[in-house]
């Protein structure tokens, strides 16, 4: 687990060796002190270089060995940095890959670092609901200043080696061999003082308006937190090294360490990085699999239809470095999309500070056009006739072999593939709008999609840096599918007394980006009331009578329609569930106007309006959501309760310290999550989403077993199907 070696005569090299990242479990840490101890007790020995093996220094504290305290046995990680930082010879990290968490935070504590140009670092453990407790808090300031720090600390975010140099944090960066150059600049500084390079004994460099900076940057992190503690306790940690000595700001760092490490949101976050990983394991109901399914290259890809997912989709793909071919037939829309392209592209290139992407893409008016792509990617309007109209011309168009996606987000992808010669070499891309930007990539198979293509599309995600998650297909997916009866319950409890805003203050307190009402003025009331049309829905002036409020025998609320027939598309018209002040705005404020709406609409339905709580606001809307995600388990839509979590986290901005929606209701407890669902199902017997899906009950039967657990009471249930 780690290595020790004598090198060009005096240098010890102390080489971590713990696939998959050199992580500092138990046994390396073990390693670590017996092989510092050795190398400084070795009067051959007059300098020591620390290294990791496979090309990585070092990715931190094992997280694994967070999930139970009684893994954290071994050396903890406090004083072996710091026997390492008293040392009387010379220690330098030499970091290839990343030096990440208690990685940089044993990198801290050597005299000396030497980074290769291509190597990241970062302390990412507040995305884990943690802070650098290594002391990491306290070291990171004193070397590259508070502001710095802060911005490091709070955010989590990896710099790139030439930034890392910029600010001081690492002392030299090698363009070819890492240790052969920390070797090197080990020998040359053996038997130099240490005292300057101890840096527990620096003082942080002194900042003008220091508690004006702190409750400026505070203020920051409470709004962009959204209810997260950690990034809180990072800030509180940092302010210590600046105010504090040194000791009394590690009992600091411990003393809020301890806080954060048994919390519920660390649990939830360190969930959320694992299964962020799993579901990159895909697996179909064929029993395909990630490991088993092999893609081929992709060298140049289509997109058909230039509005606005498209041109996001034309960007993400182009950013890869593929070659693309962007079709519009609407002249008009063309060459607005020509220009709109070019723009998010310098703006792209801009903010990475990589190269434009422009020569990648041929824009055509013809569908012809796309005779010799790899990969086709269908993002016309949301309308079924019209999307066969496309998928028979690309099936005739296009080379024999060629894989044929569509980013539709409800509508049937098995049925589009039955307009093809080919059905297996279709699949959903189901992106999440602004395209080019947003995380979430759902790869939808139909029961017919052959796994090859799967895993080229599920590649093809993770080169445009999104996180793909495959689903099976139905109505809405996973994402969309539970968002109806979540949008449901909301609509429900307007009509029973809530108002626009008490609903999306309760989710937003909860942690949500925006509220349900918010999100829809953003998306456009319009969207879905052109899908209800389509569906025989909608009945003008929202009917009457008791139909007015069930359709198929289902508990039915006409408001979004009544808002549409007055025009409220929400932004885009300046009025929606809110007001704004011009079209296109985007600061909600309340509309008195929806007041008397509401009131006349409960009037007109013979509705008394009552008090709701948040509490009822998040059961309702939560818990249904929840319901529907163990619908989807059970038919075998999401592969497991990681792939659901995923898409909530990174598609629909539910708060990622409380883990996703599955998560979630196994923290709260299944048996209360069905004890409430049963008790709403009862005082609301049409709407047959509340009703608690069998999967739940059988969950809370078998002792409501962890997340981690689930796959197999599921595959229990699904096998009784
Ligand atoms: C009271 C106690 C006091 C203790 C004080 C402790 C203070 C220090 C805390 C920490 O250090 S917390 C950890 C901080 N480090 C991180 O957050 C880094 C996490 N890892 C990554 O960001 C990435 O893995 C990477 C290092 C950038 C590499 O990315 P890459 O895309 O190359 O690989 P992945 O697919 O992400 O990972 C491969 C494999 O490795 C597993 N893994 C990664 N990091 C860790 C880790 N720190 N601990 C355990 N396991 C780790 C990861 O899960 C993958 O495994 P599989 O899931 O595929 O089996």
């Amino acid at each position: 687990m780690t290595q020790y070696s004598r090198v060009s005569g005096s240098v010890g090299l102390i080489t971590l060796k713990n696939p998959p990242v050199n992580q500092l479990s138990a046994v390396v840490r073990h390693g670590i002190v017996d092989t510092v101890q050795k190398a400084l007790s070795d009067p051959k020995v007059k300098s020591v270089v620390i290294c990791g093996q496979n090309g990585m220094f070092c990715g931190g504290a094992d997280i694994k060995e967070f999930q139970t305290l009684a893994n954290m046995r071994g050396p903890p990680l406090i004083p072996m940095i710091h026997s390492i930082e008293a040392a009387d010879k010379p220690v330098v990290a030499a970091i290839e890959g990343g030096a990440f968490g208690g990685g940089l935070e044993l990198a801290l504590g050597c005299h000396y670092r030497i980074a290769h140009s291509k190597a990241k670092v970062g302390l990412p453990e507040v995305t884990l609901g943690l802070l650098p407790a290594a002391g990491g808090s306290q070291r990171l300031p004193r070397l590259i200043g508070v502001p710095a720090a802060l911005s490091l600390i709070t955010t989590g975010r990896h710099i790139t080696a030439a930034e890392a140099l910029q600010l001081g944090l690492v002392d030299q960066v090698a363009d070819h061999n890492t240790v052969d150059a920390a070797v090197k600049f080990a020998l040359s500084v053996a038997g130099q003082s240490l005292d300057a390079r101890r840096i527990s004994n620096f003082q942080c460099p002194p900042v003008p308006n220091m508690d004006a900076l702190f409750e400026d940057v505070m203020q920051k992190v409470r709004t962009t937190a959204r209810g997260a503690i950690a990034p809180i306790a990072c800030v509180q940690a940092v302010r210590a090294a600046a105010t504090l000595p040194y000791t009394q700001g590690m009992q600091r760092e411990k003393e809020l360490m301890a806080t954060l490490f048994t919390s519920g949101q660390a649990r939830a976050l360190q969930y959320c990085f694992f299964a962020q990983r799993v579901v990159g394991r895909w697996s179909m109901p064929s029993g395909a699999r990630w490991d088993t399914s092999k893609g081929r290259p992709i060298h140049k890809a289509a997109v058909i239809g230039l509005g606005t997912m498209g041109r996001g989709i034309t960007v993400a793909l182009a950013q890869t470095g593929l070659s693309v071919v962007a079709v519009e037939t609407q002249e008009k829309q063309f060459m607005e999309a020509k220009k709109a392209v070019s723009n998010m592209l310098e703006r792209g290139a801009k903010r990475s500070g990589k190269p434009l992407a422009h020569g990648k893409i041929t824009y055509s008016q013809s569908l012809q056009a796309v005779a010799d792509v790899d990969l086709v990617i269908e993002a016309v309007f949301e309308d079924m006739g019209l999307k066969k109209k496309v998928f028979q011309q690309l099936s005739a168009v296009c080379k024999p072999g060629t894989f044929l996606c569509t980013n539709t987000s409800t509508l049937d992808v098995d049925e589009l593939a039955s307009q093809t010669h080919q059905p297996e070499l279709v699949v959903g891309m189901h992106f999440f709008a602004p395209a080019h930007i947003m995380k979430l990539l759902e790869v939808v198979y139909g029961p017919r999609s052959s796994p090859e293509l799967v895993a080229v599309v599920m590649e093809l995600g993770k080169k445009m840096g999104k996180v793909s998650v495959a689903v099976g297909n139905c109505r809405g997916f996973v994402g969309n599918r539970m968002l109806k009866p979540y949008r449901d319950q909301a609509y429900f409890l307007l009509e029973e007394g809530a108002t626009p805003q008490l609903i999306d203050q309760a989710l937003e307190e909860f942690g949500f980006a925006m509220g349900a009402f918010k999100v829809s003025d953003l998306s456009g009331l319009d969207v879905g009331w052109k899908v209800r049309k389509e569906e025989g829905l909608v009945q003008p002036g929202g009917g009457s009578g008791k139909s007015a409020r069930i359709r198929n025998g289902v508990r039915y609320s006409p408001l979004g329609d009544l808002m549409c027939e007055q025009g409220r598309f929400g932004q885009k018209t300046g009025r929606g569930w809110y007001q704004y002040d011009k079209p296109g705005s985007r600061d909600a404020r309340p509309d008195p106007w929806m007041h008397s709406f509401l009131e006349e609409y409960r009037a007109r339905h013979g509705l008394v309006a009552r008090r709701i709580s948040n509490q009822e606001v998040l059961e309702r809307c939560l818990y249904a959501m929840i319901n529907e995600g163990f619908r989807v388990l059970e038919d075998g839509i999401a592969a497991g309760p990681e792939d659901i979590d995923i898409i909530y986290v990174f598609g629909y901005g539910w708060p990622r310290h409380r883990g996703g929606p599955m998560f979630y209701a196994n923290m709260v407890g299944l048996e209360i999550v069905l004890e409430r669902l049963e008790h709403y199902a009862q005082a609301n017997p049409d709407m047959p989403t509340l009703q608690p899906c069998s999967l739940l009950r059988k969950l809370v039967a078998s002792g409501s077993p962890p997340v981690n657990k689930w796959k197999e009471v599921i595959k229990n249930v699904r096998s009784q199907l």
